[in-house]
């Protein structure tokens, strides 16, 4: 089972640049939660903040009980064992085939046997989609391959945290509905504490539990999926809409006066695609309790829509 992640009053800046400040939030032990916000934003910053990479000017962020923002180098990296972490372009060694790159983890970390290592790291292929790929190196195979093989290599440590620095970054739609699949599947199979960082609407509406949306150095809103979705807050009706009308602006932000004529042009008669189902793990997957609660509560919502209730 995952662990809680609760992040308290978090200000992070780079000199007398303020990235965000006083973030709060609670990512629930085994929910998928995702971080949207515009570019530049800093949520691969919230990232490295969460696992211990970038020390922030003021708040906590409780991990298992212990505030990860001021523990000794040591304890740190105790505790960052409990996190995987796949970065945007998987962060591959170019020289390793993809077997060494997964089993690299295993090696630097622990002292099991190259027969252990073996069967976690053929386990773990296998969990990804990746089997018989292990001889390839990085740049032999496809972006989306490559996302698959960081993934495996986030899962050798059995973590109960895994992070995502959009994971759909450079990849086909297509590509990015199965990589979202494996990421429920995962969720159901392991019951990992998900955090993932996307710029892709579809994949929010579908796939977390929870939603938090950044801007303006602030995050404007986290919460569950429903609650973010049907929002009527500008900046996050703008921001699932894709639209240009509101007020977040293509480089910098639009004055207030702009904002107000923009939103007034806009037929704001509610969300305009209601509430997306939930994406739900593969048959042949065992649903643990909270996707079986999952389930029953998107057929109880498709049986309201069919029968008009
Ligand atoms: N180590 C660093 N030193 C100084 N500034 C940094 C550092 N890392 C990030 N920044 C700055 O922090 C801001 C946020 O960057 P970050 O990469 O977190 O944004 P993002 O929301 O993830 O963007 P994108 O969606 O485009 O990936 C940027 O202005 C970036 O230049």
């Amino acid at each position: 089972m995952g662990v809680e992640i609760c992040v308290e009053g978090l200000t992070k800046s780079f000199g007398h640049q303020v990235i965000w400040q006083d973030v709060s939030l609670t990512l629930p032990a085994g929910e998928v939660s995702v971080m949207l916000g515009p570019s530049g934003t800093g949520k691969s910053v919230f990232l490295k903040t969460l696992v211990g990479l970038l020390k922030p000017e003021r708040g906590s962020v409780r991990v298992a009980g212990r505030d990860i923002t001021r523990l000794r180098e040591h304890d740190l990296y105790e505790v960052r064992k409990l996190f995987g972490v796949l970065f945007q372009d998987g962060a591959l060694f170019g020289s390793m085939n993809l077997y060494d790159n997964i089993a690299f983890p295993l090696r630097e970390h622990t002292r099991k046997s190259e027969s252990e290592i073996r069967r976690i790291v053929l386990e773990k292929m296998d969990m990804v989609g990746l089997i018989g790929a292990e001889g390839k190196l990085p740049g032999e195979i496809s972006g989306g391959m490559r996302k698959r093989a960081g993934l495996a290599r986030a899962l050798v440590l059995d973590p109960e945290i895994i992070l995502f620095d959009e994971p759909d970054s450079g990849l086909d739609p297509v590509r990015v509905a199965y990589l979202n699949q494996l990421i429920v599947d995962l969720n159901a199979q392991i019951d990992a504490t998900f955090l993932i960082v996307t710029h892709d609407i579809a994949s929010a509406r579908q796939v977390p539990d929870n939603i938090g949306l950044l801007f303006r150095r602030e995050l404007v809103m986290f919460g569950p999926r429903e609650d973010l979705l049907t929002s009527n807050e500008p900046v996050v009706r703008q921001f699932l809409n894709g639209r240009m009308q509101g007020p977040i602006g293509m480089a910098e932000e639009k004055d207030a006066a702009q904002v107000q004529q923009e939103l007034a042009q806009i037929d704001e008669r509610g969300p305009a695609e209601g509430l997306p189902p939930r994406l739900l793990p593969s048959p042949g997957i065992t649903r643990p309790p909270r996707w079986e609660a999952i389930a029953r509560r998107e057929a109880g919502l498709r049986w309201e829509e069919v029968s008009g209730a």
